[in-house]
């Protein structure tokens, strides 16, 4: 498998393995990871990771699993065995949940990267106060990165605009995965906490994930290139 240099992570949201595949066979593993999510993955299950992995990519599992601590950790132990690079599970699940999750990997040698979402990027400070968090989205991000540090995770799912802060207090090492990556020509969608490529990287992102910028663009391959030109010249 290639492992790549690139912090470029292409969500493949799609609701096919064979629209999946297509995508994937016009990008090259030495230039990005794929990202494989809830929509795929529940159509077509492992084999699109198998799929991917023959075709040389490094494969980021975004199920963000949810449950309780034995169940997570059963499952990201089925990750893993399957060779991913990277899983999540939701830091909302707490502290035994994560803490469960990684010595299940630790008990078994699984090298695969365990991250936490934090608050997904489509939520807003409104989204929260509706399901009982009075708080605004920087400092509940904050607050669930520090207890994902402490539970063993590599790092968390967050957006850009809260990468500075995260390295912080939880170091530079700590992964930021940030979703919500907009070039300045996209729309939002449903998105609220975007940043553009160039920010991203200057704000401490270790990874960006980058989905309909390029999978829905008219010229996809065009797309990752000026992303990877936005990247070269910051
Ligand atoms: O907080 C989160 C967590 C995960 N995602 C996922 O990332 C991609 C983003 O796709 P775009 O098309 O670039 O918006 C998507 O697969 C989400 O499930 C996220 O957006 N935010």
């Amino acid at each position: 498998m290639a492992a790549t240099h690139s912090p470029l992570i292409i969500a493949l949201d799609y609701a096919s393995l064979d629209a999946a595949l297509c995508m994937a066979d016009q990008l090259d593993p030495r230039r990005c990871r794929l990202k494989v999510g809830k929509e795929l993955f529940t159509r077509s299950g492992p084999a699109v990771v198998e799929a991917l992995h023959g075709r040389g990519f490094e494969v980021f599992l975004d199920l963000k699993f949810h449950d309780i601590p034995n169940t997570v950790a059963g499952a990201v132990q089925a990750a893993a065995e399957q060779g991913v690079w990277m899983v999540n599970l939701h830091a909302s699940g707490g502290r035994r949940m994560m803490t469960a999750a990684r010595e299940r990997l630790d008990a078994h040698g699984l090298s695969t990267h365990l991250i936490a979402v934090t608050v997904l990027t489509s939520m807003e400070r409104q989204d929260l106060a509706e399901v009982g968090v009075d708080s605004e989205p920087a400092e509940q991000v904050e607050r669930l990165a520090r207890l994902s540090r402490d539970s063993g995770m590599d790092g968390v799912v967050c957006s850009a605009r809260e990468a500075a802060a995260i390295s912080a207090s939880c170091g530079a090492e700590f992964l930021k995965v940030t979703p919500g990556i907009r070039p300045a020509s996209s729309a939002a969608d449903d998105q609220r906490r975007v940043l553009t490529p160039a920010r991203a990287m200057a704000s401490g992102s270790t990874h960006l994930v980058v989905g309909r910028p390029v999978t829905q663009a008219h010229e996809p391959m065009e797309a990752l290139a000026a992303i990877e030109d936005e990247l070269a010249g910051s």
